[in-house]
């Protein structure tokens, strides 16, 4: 072969491994995600070990802590399916749910046994979930009724409606005083108010007397304690207190709320305590035999797990949404502003409970997915934001809010809708990413201007988590746009390490002190604008924000969709001239009578 040959044969191998190679470390990547086994195998005395389950908005995660150590010892994560069946429905499976927990304890367990343990070092399981997703199911075959309303889902917007209207002023904060919530699609009773209007299976249920309702953690419980044979129908006092139908005071179900959305009592889970021993796992899963000793909804895990257990302390944990909660302690302060009260915890039956302000987000991370699933801006969420966004210096006056389900606190606002503004013919695609990533950090702003209203005192800085936080751009801007020090935490899972504490604390394993002198922190992004600078830009996305405002109408126009194109495209051409033929005669008939 001559020179002339061998070099371009040579250039195609090259090319064909490099590209290999790519694949490779892609499919390691993804790996890394699903097995990590974060310690080495330990030296000297094993501690007690406390399992978690995860059941997160995409995916489902297993996670093994040592009693008082606030690393991972192993864990195993699923992604979850997530259905969109019409604009603005979001559904899970709750049989996927059950399904993937087994697989992650088992996949988790496996590591655990190559790390020198075994199963029964796990003295305590806790259970951290997406809250407000509804499920609703037969209490005598254990079969949903239907598919999951997962917490951002929007179908119940003509519910909203509905219950407003039997409310003096249609007022949608009327109940606030009770339940600390306005009402909105966000919060189960709604949704549980749809399943009954609309779900036959339902209305089945409910008239036979077998209907039960939970949100997430209800049904894993009810499940893994023995389901129809006997399955313990439980919740926590966080969860419960996001269903809009639990007074604070009480920590009951209240009975004014549940005849105004017509929600029976007995279909309810008794409201239990975040940290006390429930029952044992019955399902004859690896986990078979291990006592459930925790339960918190995985915004306050987070608000634990990042140590924030003193009045005055706050946390802001960025996932699909952004969830800030301000501890208030034993005061439920109610806020004049837009935020929720919501309970943070209560660790234990005798112990009081523990409120928080809280600010949700309905859309953070989940902007950058959108980017790249819809837009398709970027092929990576994690390293394209950061890249691609930084090769800017700022969004070139350019604002996007990501109101895709309408925004959440502190305008509650569900006829809101997404925009992007302020674009020019020098705007590239660089700008836009930028301007996803401020949008998150400017509603951050806009719940913390709510929340120093309402507590009087400005907090002096802010403690994040979620994997979102992996984006050292995303922690500089947040930092520049709200004028104060960001403390990124160590590990972003703060949600399964809170829960671990509380499971392992009602054992007797794991004790709040212990567990405070391994909580150390990772970074801290200063900011590095001026007041003018920031205030600038922030009045300039408030402008954006008023833009988004008004857009949705319970009432939809005949728009020609998707879908209906697709059905009207898929009536024959002849049927179609037919049929236009036939109304021109007869329009002509009747002008010619
Ligand atoms: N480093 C990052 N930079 C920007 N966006 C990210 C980063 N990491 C994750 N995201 C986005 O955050 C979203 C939330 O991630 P994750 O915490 O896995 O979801 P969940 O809400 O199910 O817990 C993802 O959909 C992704 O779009
Ligand atoms: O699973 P996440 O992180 O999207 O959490 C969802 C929240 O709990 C909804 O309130």
């Amino acid at each position: 072969m001559n020179s002339e040959k061998i070099i371009p044969l040579v250039v195609f191998i090259a090319v064909v491994l490099f590209v290999k190679m790519s694949d490779v470390k892609h499919i390691w990547d993804k790996q890394k995600t699903n097995f990590r086994s974060t310690m080495p195998v330990r030296e000297g005395p094993k501690r007690p070990l406390v399992g978690v389950i995860d059941d997160g908005t995409k995916t489902v995660r297993f996670v093994i802590y040592e009693a008082g150590r606030s690393e991972e010892l192993v864990a195993y994560q699923m992604d979850k399916t997530e259905v969109q069946p019409h604009e603005g429905w979001s559904e899970q499976d709750p049989l996927e749910i059950i399904h993937h927990i087994k697989l992650c304890a088992e996949n988790a367990i496996d590591q655990l046994v190559e790390l020198g343990y075994t199963k029964d070092d796990i003295v305590a399981l806790g259970i951290t979930n997406q809250r407000e997703t509804t499920i609703a199911w037969d209490k005598y075959t254990g079969e949903p009724l239907h598919a999951a309303i997962a917490w951002n889902d929007i179908r119940t917007d003509s519910t909203v409606d509905a219950i407003l209207a039997k409310i003096p002023d249609r007022n949608k904060n009327y109940f606030k005083n009770i339940c600390g919530l306005p009402i909105s699609p966000y919060f189960s009773a709604l949704k549980m108010r749809w399943l009954k209007d609309n779900v036959k299976a339902v209305r089945r249920a409910s008239r036979d007397k077998r209907l039960l309702f939970g949100t997430v953690d209800t049904w894993i419980v009810w499940n893994m304690t023995g389901g129809p044979h006997g399955g313990l129908h439980i919740t926590d006092v966080t969860n419960a207190s996001r269903t809009l139908l639990m007074n604070l005071e009480t920590l009951n179900w209240d009975p004014i709320l549940c005849r105004l959305f017509g929600i029976h009592r007995d279909t309810l889970p008794t409201i239990r305590s975040s940290s006390e021993i429930y029952g044992t796992v019955k399902d004859g899963s690896i986990v078979d035999g291990i006592r459930i000793s925790g339960i918190l909804g995985n915004q306050q895990s987070a608000l634990v797990g990042q140590n924030c257990l003193q009045a005055g302390q706050a946390k802001n944990t960025y996932r699909s949404g952004c969830f800030l909660l301000y501890n208030t302690g034993t005061r439920r302060v109610q806020s004049t502003h837009g935020l929720i009260t919501t309970v943070a915890y209560k660790l234990g039956p005798d112990t009081p409970a523990v409120y928080a302000l809280e600010g949700s987000i309905a859309v953070a991370g989940g902007a950058m997915k959108f980017l790249r699933d819809n837009l398709r801006l970027i092929k990576d969420v994690v390293q394209d934001t950061e890249h691609i966004a930084g090769q800017v210096f700022s969004t070139g006056d350019v604002y996007f809010v990501p109101a895709f389900s309408g925004l959440y606190a502190p305008y509650w606002r569900k006829d809101a809708r997404g925009i992007i503004c302020g674009l020019t013919a020098f705007t590239t695609k660089n700008h836009i990413i930028r301007a996803a990533l401020e949008a998150v950090c400017f509603q951050t702003r806009d719940i913390l201007e709510a929340m120093n209203k309402d507590c009087g005192m400005p907090l002096a800085k802010l403690h994040v988590d979620g994997r979102m936080t992996s984006n050292d751009l995303l922690m500089q801007l947040q930092a520049d746009l709200i004028g104060i020090p960001v403390l990124r935490a160590q590990a972003w899972d703060m949600s399964t390490l809170g829960v671990a504490v509380v499971a392992g604390g009602a054992v007797g394993v794991w004790s709040a002190d212990k567990w405070r002198t391994h909580a150390t922190l990772n970074d801290t992004f200063l900011p590095t604008t001026t007041d003018d600078d920031r205030d600038a830009r922030y009045t300039k996305w408030k402008m954006a924000v008023q833009r988004s405002l008004g857009w949705a109408t319970t009432k939809k126009s005949f728009t020609m969709t998707d879908e209906r194109y697709k059905l009207l495209a898929s009536i024959p051409a002849t049927l179609y001239i037919i049929g236009s033929f036939t109304m021109l005669v007869v329009s002509n008939m009747l002008k010619n009578r």
